[in-house]
């Protein structure tokens, strides 16, 4: 059988449309394109003064030197590449021991329970990403003693060019401003932001973020070590619909859904992480101003067709392709297409039976399901699937976006809602003993070094 295999994926981001070249021919970030993508909170850290603007296609492009971030100590990028210049430094922000912790007091209104200062301990590195390098640290509970994991997902400075470090740079703010205000049991929890200083990790001092530590690794390991049950995998399922339905409610865009941003969390639950590339696309509860989204940025096997093809779409229905892909990878342990463009043999075969049966959302949904499993070698594992997962996987992988249904929708299905699901909501992930953390997320996994997970099953809805 013809399938496509399932590798790790990259994010790409073929987005011009945030960085600019202004005049004098430097990049620039436009007030509208970037930073009229952050939620409010986020002008809490940052004062922007516009020194001169020109207005330009309706976007304000600001020049150097005109943002400031008072609580970092020092400038981020140099002056030939300044776009973010640092004043000031407030002494407050200095950490004491070699990873130092700063927090604005703005941010201690959003996480009120993180204490104002920190010391963590550098323990590892368990894995690099893309723009990050992700680090064990540890933290001493000055009253219980007790030694706290976290995961520092501290972002690598790049040399190599500016638009590159302007990328870093962007993926950082994005993850910053998105992810703290984000509160559901399936995606994974940022703790603080943070600056490190002259520390362990290299000489100057960079941009992180400590979150949570899920010290049983991304859900890729999992799929890629085949060391899921189909009762884990229908699990699994239930908790990515719910993060992603979250995530819909909250009008973000994640575009980036993949098994890899997807960890594995020391109750046991699904924690989907990496809001590099997401955008905050409307305000929850407003279905009429919901903004388009362009280019291809995401991982290839999981984009939309659209994202190819259409200058301009809604991020909200790309997410729920990626979450079909994504589900479907779960399930198979391969790819249906490799790339959703015509050219690949799979997908241009898919599209040509959809034609010819007028469509999924035609009357005669299942007779649709039945030639293209039985036509295209890449779906045919779907056969031996539960009949709820594969219906659920066909009607999101809908080349029509806007036929494609909504994951509360889902959710709310008869199979779905029969479906046992792990709902340990508890946020005691602290307060778990030395031994249990000691497992090695950067270790190969197989079905006996999983932490014994007890399915904490409950029908939710
Ligand atoms: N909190 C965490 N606990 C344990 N492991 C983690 C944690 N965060 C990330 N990782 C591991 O590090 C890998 C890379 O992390 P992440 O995706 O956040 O980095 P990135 O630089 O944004 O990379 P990319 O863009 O390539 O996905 C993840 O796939 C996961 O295996």
């Amino acid at each position: 059988m013809t399938n496509y295999p399932f590798f790790r994926q990259g994010t790409i981001f073929v987005d011009n449309s945030a960085i600019q070249r202004n005049s004098e021919n430097k990049n620039s970030l436009s007030i509208e394109n970037i930073f009229g993508r952050f939620p409010k909170e986020f002008f809490q850290f940052f004062s922007i003064n516009v020194s001169k603007s020109t207005t330009k296609k309706s976007s304000v492009v600001i020049k150097p030197s005109t943002i400031t971030a008072p609580w970092l100590e020092n400038e981020y990028l140099d002056s030939n590449t300044s776009l973010l210049s640092v004043h000031s430094i407030q002494p407050s922000f200095i950490g004491m021991s070699d990873f130092a912790i700063g927090l604005d007091p703005s941010l201690k209104r959003i996480l009120p329970e993180i204490r104002f200062r920190l010391d963590f301990q550098h323990l590892k590195s368990i894995a690099k990403g893309a723009t990050s390098t992700i680090k064990v640290v540890t933290h001493r509970d000055k009253i219980t003693d007790a030694k706290i994991y976290y995961a520092a997902k501290v972002y690598r400075k790049t040399k190599t060019s500016h638009k590159k470090r302007l990328n870093t740079m962007v993926y950082f703010l994005r993850e910053w401003s998105i992810q703290p205000k984000l509160d559901h049991p399936n995606i994974l929890k940022v703790i603080c932001p943070c600056v490190t200083l002259t520390s362990v990790f290299n000489k100057s001092a960079g941009f992180c973020l400590v979150q949570e530590y899920c010290p049983q690794g991304d859900l890729f390991k999992q799929i890629e070590e085949k060391v899921l049950t189909l009762e884990d995998k229908c699990c699994y399922l239930k908790q990515i619909l719910q993060a992603v339905a979250y995530l819909q409610s909250q009008r973000i865009a994640h575009r980036d859904l993949k098994p890899e941003n997807i960890l594995i969390g020391r109750d046991g639950l699904l924690k989907l992480t990496d809001f590099g590339t997401s955008e905050i696309v409307g305000n929850p509860g407003d279905n009429e101003s919901i903004r388009f989204v362009s280019g291809a940025v995401g991982s290839l096997a999981y984009l939309a067709p659209e994202a190819f093809h259409e200058n301009e779409y809604c991020g909200l229905l790309a997410d729920r392709w990626s979450c079909g892909i994504l589900l479907k990878v779960l399930f198979t342990g391969y790819f249906p297409f490799k790339t959703s463009v015509k050219t690949d043999l799979y997908y241009s075969k898919y599209m040509s039976i959809l034609t010819d049966t007028c469509g999924i959302s035609s009357t005669d949904e299942s007779s649709f399901q039945t030639e293209v499993i039985k036509q295209i070698p890449t779906l045919q594992p779907l056969r031996y699937i539960p009949e709820g997962a594969k219906k659920i996987i066909l009607s999101l992988l809908n080349p029509d976006s806007q036929n494609r249904p909504s994951l509360d929708s889902i959710l709310g299905t008869a199979w779905v809602r029969k479906l046992d699901c792990c709902s340990n909501f508890s946020t005691d992930h602290e307060n778990k003993s030395l031994q249990e953390v000691d497992f090695d997320a950067s270790k190969p996994i197989t079905r006996k070094s999983l932490i014994p997970r007890i399915h904490n099953h409950q029908t939710l809805v």
